[in-house]
């Protein structure tokens, strides 16, 4: 029977053998439906990688069932590889093509008409404002082009399901966001999008629902607005302190973090203004560098569930430097 579900993953076990062992993936339970963009996010070596691989059957699980496209996926990995187009952490190497003639040739092996290839990669190589380097030998365009060019690769002629393992390292603020743009134009052409990554804000900006990964368990699977919603009402307050001087959090703020000249605590938005009346006084008595606070976010979701993540965090954009911010 057809479902509306791409994706299906029930029970997800992989166990690496060696020094120890390691219990990657730790009973996975995961669905991704047609139309849908759902994130996988959680931090390096939490189990990402090997979900993805037993997905196209790269890896074979210890138990569990995948089910992609109405296809037992671990039986038949190959009509799983068929079904799915997944772009790699690591970018194919294209030495001796173009970015267009690498994008048109995977079109071709995936099955995709001459015509309909060369359309397909043109319209990507405008959205993704490739243009320039469209037509230069590979190995002449820099990191963040070439990973552009693998996600073009992958999407030129692409599966129900589309795995995207990182697919913005490298790339620019600018190009980044006609990326995303083309990850939501896939599910809305009906396909299951999987995006894997460890970018709390891009998580926030792309995905329809995220599946939080710690240690090879799923802690939480929601939409942004559900996981978040149990922190409506509160604030998060972050503040740089001032070397050797020690941090006393006005009462009203719960600590949260304190780790490299930097704190965060929440406060209860009815308490926001006493809180930030306290930062302003501690910065002009020069016992703090600065303050911001803003609404709790997926990240403030992700701090609390995983922990003080600094790998989760460490792309999310800055908040300004200057002696004070409310949101
Ligand atoms: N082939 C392997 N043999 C042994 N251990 C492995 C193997 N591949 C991964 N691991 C271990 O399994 C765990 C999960 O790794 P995995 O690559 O799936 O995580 P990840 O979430 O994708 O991490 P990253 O974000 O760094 O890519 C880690 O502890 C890793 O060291």
């Amino acid at each position: 029977m057809r479902t509306d579900n791409v994706l299906t993953v029930r029970g997800l076990r992989k166990r690496y053998l060696g020094r120890g062992g390691v219990q990657a993936n730790d009973g996975i339970d995961l669905d991704v439906s047609a139309g849908q963009v759902v994130g996988l996010l959680g931090h390096n070596g939490a189990g990402k990688t090997t979900l993805v691989n037993q997905v196209v059957g790269l890896v074979l699980p210890d138990a569990g069932t995948i089910h992609l496209d109405g296809t037992d996926a671990i039986a038949q990995p190959h009509l799983a590889r068929e079904r799915a187009s997944i772009q790699a952490q690591a970018n194919v190497p294209i030495t001796g093509l173009t970015p267009r003639r690498a994008i048109e040739l995977v079109g071709r092996i995936r099955g995709g008409s001459p015509g309909l290839v060369r359309r397909r990669a043109s319209t990507l190589i405008d959205a993704l404002d490739l243009g320039p380097w469209a037509d230069t030998p590979a190995e002449k365009v820099s990191g963040g082009i070439a990973r552009l060019t693998a996600f073009a690769m992958t999407v030129v002629h692409p599966g129900r399901l589309v795995v995207l393992d990182e697919p913005t390292n490298d790339v620019d603020p600018v190009r980044r966001r006609l990326l995303w743009q083309q990850i939501r134009a896939l599910a809305d052409d009906g396909r299951g999008v999987l995006l894997v990554t460890h970018n709390v804000r891009e998580a926030e900006r792309v995905v329809d629902r995220l599946a939080i990964l710690d240690h090879g368990v799923v802690l939480a699977d929601d939409t942004p607005a559900g996981l978040t919603a149990p922190l409506h009402g509160s604030l998060t307050v972050e503040v740089d302190l001032v070397p050797d001087v020690a941090l006393t959090w006005h009462p009203a703020v719960r600590a949260g973090t304190n780790a490299r000249g930097r704190a965060t605590g929440t406060v209860s938005a009815v308490h926001a203004a006493d809180v930030v009346g306290w930062a302003q006084n501690e910065v002009e008595a020069g016992r703090l560098e600065r303050y911001a606070l803003t609404p709790a976010s997926l990240e403030d979701v992700y701090v609390t569930l995983v922990g003080d993540g600094q790998h989760a965090a460490a792309d999310a954009a800055t908040p300004g430097t200057g002696a004070g911010e409310a949101a």
